[in-house]
């Protein structure tokens, strides 16, 4: 076994060597590479000054002990003390300047001052050499723009050819189908030779859920990601305030400060002070007043009991827990921790999704229809549902009904995603070949493959071993409202589960249904398409027009699944229950 590629971190800053500064960008680069690269082992941690020679000193002993990754914080820019970029070049024998490139590029999207970053990245013997910004914030953010590739430059670098055919099987993966597919070993069935029966016992929906989450315990990795980028992630830690808020009594209006000792009377203003502005305007002389803005900090009411002052740590007190592990993060998380000075956070990774749907009879939106054909509604629907909560997912296209093609659309999708959804090709006809496939090719357990439902009765759920990794596979009804319902009953509430979510279900609210079924004669339970209003302080729940499984736009503005039970006598009434799916309308 290869032995675990060595990382070194050397810091360049006048005055974190001279400990009058904290190393933090240092720390949280740790961070970061422990969390990105897990497989690394950090084995040096320096702090040098500013100095050229210093710098290509430590960068020389390192190479000379073969690391195989140095990142440099600091000493990038355009001060002129700034001489890391210098160093680096007397080192490396050969510039990386892809690897800068994107650093730049992707700083330039978010500030112009990318620009002004001079790092060089380069092979030294067998270490690759990163200059990364001397901000904690900016090292992190670069070095996550370049993280991906490193395991791969570093198998370059130390010519680790088993790795580098890996990396260039999976990218080529990436662009197409798997090369080198054996045909599939299902033997298409003549019409008469099709099963009658599905051998799939149907279970109850509150039963295929458990299953499935019983069967998906993959593991989950964490990131560390700048605060910018973690909006709608889930925290996979819990977070402290680094800080009070306010960080010192402040005020709470526009007024005035005056002497208490003074009493009553007119006082001469002596000059305007705004929040921000320094304190030391104050103390004030006898009959003297300070015009001060709202923030202000006022020193030297710190002793008084005034009503207009923010205490020092009234809103969030320092060291305090203000988020917990499991919280999906929202705007407003985003901005308290901006306030207690979180720069990054700890997330976990989401589980990556492959889409593809299935059927002879299916063309792309913009295609033109012959007699026959129907235009694929199912992937762009799931794709954007799935974006709805917050998941983005590789489109593998429209698979014709064929085994050989099925097989390499499932093979593809295995190699690069942990979860994959079809649609179609999952009840009785001679050309529903999903579920046959993945049991005959990929050795499957299909875990269920009927359901009591309406819609969504042939909804399939299968895990796999595939290159050593298990993964999960929902074969949806071609049916586009079913395909649509169940993700929102099964995928979504997985996908939020494995991602580690603290709320990761729907909320559900009591109802009582009189509503009769849409067809008398199907006992499946019904989750109706309803749009679910709060009237005159009542829950009030109207079925979103017609409820055939093909009608998608019964998805169309609905906010509630409404559970119509099995068998309903028309009239009658039921207690039974909503499943919101989005938020109560206001009538
Ligand atoms: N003998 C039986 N036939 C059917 C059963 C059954 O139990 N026994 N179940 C019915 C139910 S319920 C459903 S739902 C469908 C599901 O069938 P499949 O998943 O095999 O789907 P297909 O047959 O491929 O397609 C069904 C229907 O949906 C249209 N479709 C398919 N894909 C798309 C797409 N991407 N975009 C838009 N529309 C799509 C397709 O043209 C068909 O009209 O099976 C019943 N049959
Ligand atoms: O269950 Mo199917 O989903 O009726 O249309």
């Amino acid at each position: 076994m290869n032995p675990a590629p060595t990382c070194c971190i050397l810091t360049v800053s006048d005055t974190c060597f001279a400990k009058l500064k904290q190393d933090s960008a240092g720390r949280e680069l740790e961070k970061a590479v422990n969390t990105a690269l897990p497989k690394f082992r950090i084995v040096h941690k320096e702090i040098v000054p500013d100095d050229r020679q210093k710098i290509i000193d430590q960068l020389n002993k390192w190479v000379g002990e073969q690391c195989n990754l140095i990142l440099t914080t600091g000493g990038t820019g355009f001060s002129p003390r700034d001489v890391t970029p210098e160093a680096t070049r007397a080192v490396i024998e050969r510039e990386a300047p892809g690897v800068t490139h994107e650093m730049i590029s992707r700083s330039l999207e978010m500030t112009p001052m990318g620009m002004l970053s001079r790092a060089v990245c380069g092979i030294a013997g067998k270490t690759l050499i990163i200059n990364l910004p001397g901000s904690e914030t900016g090292a992190v953010e670069c070095f996550s723009f370049v993280q991906t590739c490193i395991p791969h430059a570093i198998a370059l670098i130390t010519d680790d050819q088993d790795v580098v055919k890996k990396d260039h099987k999976k990218i080529k993966k990436r662009v197409r189908f798997i090369d080198g597919c054996e045909p599939s070993s299902v033997v298409v069935n003549q019409v008469a030779e099709r099963p009658r029966e599905s051998p799939y016992p149907m279970l109850e929906v509150e039963e295929a859920l458990d299953l499935i989450l019983k069967e998906c315990t993959v593991p989950v990795e964490t990131v560390r990601l700048v605060i910018e980028d973690s909006l709608h992630r889930v925290l996979a830690e819990d977070v402290l305030s680094y800080d009070d808020i306010p960080p010192f009594d402040a005020s709470m209006k526009d007024g005035y400060a005056v002497r208490a000792s003074d009493g009553d009377g007119p006082r001469k203003i002596r000059n305007a002070a705004a929040a921000g502005d320094a304190p030391n305007l104050l103390p004030l002389e006898a009959g003297e007043a300070v015009r001060i803005g709202t923030g202000f900090r006022q020193e030297l009411m710190r002793s008084s009991k005034s009503k207009i002052q923010r205490r020092l740590g009234s809103d969030l007190s320092k060291n305090t827990t203000i988020f917990l592990k499991g919280e999906r993060l929202k705007f407003a998380h985003i901005g308290v921790l901006a306030a207690v000075g979180k720069s990054t956070v700890t997330i976990y990774k989401p589980a990556s999704v492959g889409v593809f749907t299935t059927g002879n009879e299916l063309k792309e939106h913009y295609e033109d229809l012959q007699p026959g054909q129907i235009r694929d509604s199912n992937r762009l629907a799931l794709i954007n549902l799935l974006k709805e909560y917050h998941y983005d997912c590789d489109d593998y296209g429209i698979i014709k009904d064929e085994p050989d093609i099925i097989k390499k659309a499932i093979a593809t999708a295995l190699t690069l995603n942990d979860v994959l959804i079809t649609t179609g090709g999952v009840s009785m006809g001679e050309f529903d070949f999903i579920k046959r496939v993945l049991i005959e090719d990929f050795n499957a357990t299909i875990h269920f493959g009927r359901v009591n439902m309406k819609p969504g009765k042939p909804t399939t759920f299968a895990t796999l071993e595939y290159e050593g990794v298990k993964k999960i596979v929902f074969g949806l009804p071609g049916n586009p409202v079913s395909a649509c319902v169940t993700c929102l009953l099964f995928v979504i509430p997985l996908l939020r589960h494995l991602e580690g979510e603290n709320e990761w279900q729907f909320p559900v609210i009591p109802y009582v249904v009189s509503t009769h079924k849409s067809s008398c004669s199907d006992p499946r339970p019904e989750y109706v398409r309803a749009i679910v209003s709060y009237v005159d302080g009542k829950i009030v729940a109207t079925p979103n027009g017609g409820q055939v499984s093909s009608r998608l736009n019964s998805l169309v503005g609905a906010n509630g699944l409404m559970l119509l039970p099995g068998s309903m006598i028309p009239a009658k009434e039921y207690l039974s229950h909503i499943i919101l799916i989005g938020d109560i309308k206001a009538r």
